[in-house]
């Protein structure tokens, strides 16, 4: 039995590295064979010994029963949404905003606009313990069970105090086109677009129909957090990454509005090449305590601002 406990132990913490490299870092160091076959062992020995099962191993991402509907989550910390700007002067008039609410020198954060669904994900004692859409930014649904067979969320890391991290949940380009197909084959209403893909995914009542729609995320956020100790966003970006967390590897800390600026022109030539859909760049003062010197609006923190790409000409043939 402690045989057993030991083996399972030692497959689990495997195929937690294999699983990291391959869907968070995107770089694979076996061949999926290799994963397969330790997936396999493991469920076996599960198998053979039931009471060693745990909610965050590697072979329990796909949920048991459909639910029979949502319950809602409560954002302690509200999900806020980003005001916009739509040209050069917008983000002048926002880098010169955020000058005039501090008298510490600035730096922002760039990051990509994923144009997926925003979701929180909440760890205790390092378990992922719960997962909710923003809703209307102070109530959420409960979405764990889906959010779960994304295989890029990890299901524990090392922080053992509460955590509730941000990001976007989104369905790649590939995914999208091929579900599309799919679903003209079935003679099924195909999706509009990604977002509403994604979307319509985590929405479903049955997980296993989130588990088969491949979607991914990227994290670009705290909510709440026990531990509190580190005080720029960049800081908070790179901690999540080494907690586990799939961060998006192009943001950028730029020093002035010039280099904002750079970063939205290349990005806006760029964007075509990505295998995942951006409507825009966000923009975010990295300083913690000057974003809580300028605080927010109603609706949006006046700390961070969402350049949004111009819609695309939709050429009708
Ligand atoms: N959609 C997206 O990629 N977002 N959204 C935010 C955001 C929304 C509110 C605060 O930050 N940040 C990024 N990268």
């Amino acid at each position: 039995k402690n045989q057993a406990q030991e083996k399972v132990n030692e497959l689990r913490e495997i195929l937690n590295k294999y699983a990291h490299e391959y869907y968070v870092l995107d770089k694979p160091s076996v061949p999926d064979s290799e994963y397969d076959q330790k997936l396999q062992e493991l469920r076996k020995l599960e198998e053979a010994y039931p009471e060693l099962i745990t909610a965050d191993s590697p072979t329990q991402r796909v949920g048991g029963e459909p639910l029979e509907g949502f319950t809602k989550v409560q954002h302690e910390i509200p999900m806020l949404s980003l005001s916009n700007a739509f040209n050069e002067q917008d983000l002048r008039d926002f880098a010169r905003r955020a000058s005039q609410g501090t008298d510490k020198p600035l730096a922002f954060v760039c990051e990509l606009k994923i144009d997926g669904l925003a979701i929180s994900l909440t760890y205790e004692n390092g378990k992922f313990v719960r997962g909710a859409t923003r809703g209307d930014g102070t109530t959420g649904e409960d979405i764990t069970s889906n959010l779960r067979t994304i295989r890029s969320i990890p299901l524990s890391i090392k922080e053992q105090r509460k955590i509730e991290v941000r990001g976007e949940a989104f369905m790649p380009h590939k995914s999208f086109l091929a579900l599309n197909e799919q679903k003209e084959k079935n003679g099924e209403e195909p999706f509009a677009n990604p977002r509403n893909a994604a979307a319509g995914s985590l929405r479903q009542l049955d997980p296993r129909i989130a588990a088969s729609r491949n979607l991914d995320v990227f994290l670009y956020g705290v909510g709440e957090w026990e531990a509190e100790e580190i005080n720029s966003h960049s800081g908070r970006l790179e901690y999540m990454k080494e907690q586990g967390f799939k961060t998006n590897p192009e943001w950028k800390r730029c020093d002035s509005i010039e280099e904002v600026l750079e970063y939205v022109e290349y990005w806006t030539t760029e964007r075509p090449n990505l295998r995942y859909e951006i409507d825009g760049i966000v923009i975010k003062v990295d300083d913690l305590d000057i974003q809580e010197e300028l605080g927010y609006t109603a609706k949006s923190p006046r700390w961070a601002i969402a350049y949004k790409f111009p819609a695309e000409e939709v050429v009708t043939t």
